[in-house]
């Protein structure tokens, strides 16, 4: 099946017609194509995910491989990098290519894994990082996520190991020690409420030893879901100096403050936890000047059993691949803080080329420009149709969305994944 979009307006906002042909963007006639009129519709290239949690294996009951690909499709995404924390742990190479081949059996979306820096995420032996880089998962991204890699020399070593292979180590940043029983962002409305914090320190402080550990050993790290304005400080010394440091920010970071754990609803119960006004202003600039160079979801399903119960015993962790784009685009673009190109830089370029997926790797390229010849990766987008999210009308098997009830501008009409679609007129393909 071929495809000619009619009219679509280019992240720079030009108007132009694209032919997806032979899984490409294709140049020539469109005889046989099927015509899509995209007037006043947005392309962007085909969004990046650095941090979906798909729960499979171990958790199928909350999310599986198939379930999350058909959100993250729904969501504009075309590849998504799944977090290690599953049940086995995503830390040998069996697992990750098992991960990777069921995501190719679904086909909706790239599934590309990430690994687990220690065996079991236990933060003490490292997992076998070489072997899963060479095997058919082709592994660039590691990650204890759920848990920080809190030994230092531990994380000198997984930074040197890594180095060879321009591997990444994804770091979930808190000090367990300054978290310890934390409830939510320590502060005012924590001390309000009586709910033990989680003070920015404990973020703040593990970004600064790693940056000064990745530029030691000359290695890359990247800083998993940024939530403080200390943090943003931290990230841009690091980079003023050259150090070999990326970060991202989830849209509910960029939207959400810790006001709303006064209604004690365990929805808005997330790691790290949701911060202050002025945090989350200070995330929008960095991400708006490029010290945070990319979005991530941090999608984290969970059931009812585990979310719907007490603030305390809750889960930490928001769906987030169906509503990323129309928060950013909320928080961001309505804002004057980012144009169109910025979005496509921001969700899918940057979380691209942070994972390695720009190349020939185990799933095809991604977050490439939008110009003949490459592969028909993008994403349509009606930028003036706003539509009211509930959590049954979500495809994940989860219901833990923070924005139940939140009307939001941009609905995604259409997704290609290499010319093929996976989503048209707003409705998933398989
Ligand atoms: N973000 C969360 O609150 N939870 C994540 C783990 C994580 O990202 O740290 C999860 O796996 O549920
Ligand atoms: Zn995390
Ligand atoms: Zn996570």
């Amino acid at each position: 099946m071929s495809y000619l979009i009619r009219g679509a307006t280019l992240p720079d906002g030009t108007t132009t017609d694209l032919l997806l042909r032979d899984g490409v963007l294709a140049e020539g006639p469109a005889d046989g194509a099927e015509v899509i009129d995209a007037e006043g519709l947005r392309v962007l290239p085909g969004l990046v995910d650095l941090h979906t949690h798909l729960r499979q294996p171990g958790r199928e009951d909350a999310e599986t491989i198939e379930t999350g690909s058909r959100a993250a499709a729904l969501g504009g995404y075309t590849a998504v990098c799944a977090m290690a924390n599953t049940d086995p742990v995503a830390d040998a190479a069996g697992i990750v290519e098992q991960v990777w081949r069921l995501g190719r059996e679904v086909g909706l979306v790239d599934v590309q894994p990430v690994g687990a820096v220690t065996l079991g995420l236990g933060g003490e032996r490292l997992a076998e990082l070489g072997a899963m880089a060479d095997s058919a998962a082709r592994v660039r991204v590691f990650s204890d996520d759920g848990h920080c890699v809190h030994d230092a020399a531990v994380m000198r070593r997984a930074l040197e190991y890594v180095k060879a292979f321009d591997g990444v180590i994804a770091q979930h940043a808190e000090d367990p020690k300054l978290t310890a029983g934390a409830q939510m962002n320590e502060g005012e409305q924590s001390a309000r409420l009586g709910l033990t914090g989680w003070p920015a320190v404990a973020e703040e402080a593990i970004i600064a030893r790693d940056a000064l550990l990745a530029a030691h050993v000359g290695s890359r790290l990247h800083v998993c879901h940024v939530s403080t304005a200390g943090s943003v400080e931290v990230l841009r010394w690091a980079k003023s100096r050259g150090i070999r440091v990326t970060a991202e920010v989830t849209p509910h970071h960029l939207l959400l403050t810790d006001e709303l754990a006064a209604t004690y609803d365990p929805v808005y119960k997330v790691n790290p936890p949701l911060r202050t006004a002025e945090d989350v202003n200070a995330l929008r600039e960095a991400l708006a000047d490029g010290t945070i160079d990319a979005v991530a979801t941090d999608h984290a399903p969970h059931t009812r059993e585990d979310k719907e119960c007490e603030w305390a015993a809750a889960r930490p962790g928001m769906l987030g691949l169906e509503t990323a784009l129309p928060i950013v685009l909320r928080t961001m673009v309505e804002t004057g803080l980012l144009d169109w190109a910025g979005v496509a830089e921001r969700m899918s370029h940057a979380p691209a080329r942070i994972a390695g997926l720009t190349g020939d790797g185990a799933t095809g390229a991604h977050g490439r420009p939008l110009a003949a010849g490459e592969p028909a990766n993008l994403v349509l987008v009606d930028p003036s149709a706003s539509w009211t999210v509930t959590p049954e009308g979500l495809a994940s098997i989860s219901r833990n969305t923070p924005y139940a009830g939140l009307t939001l501008p941009g609905r995604v009409v259409a997704t290609f994944l290499r010319g093929r679609a996976t989503v048209l007129d707003g409705k998933a393909q398989a």
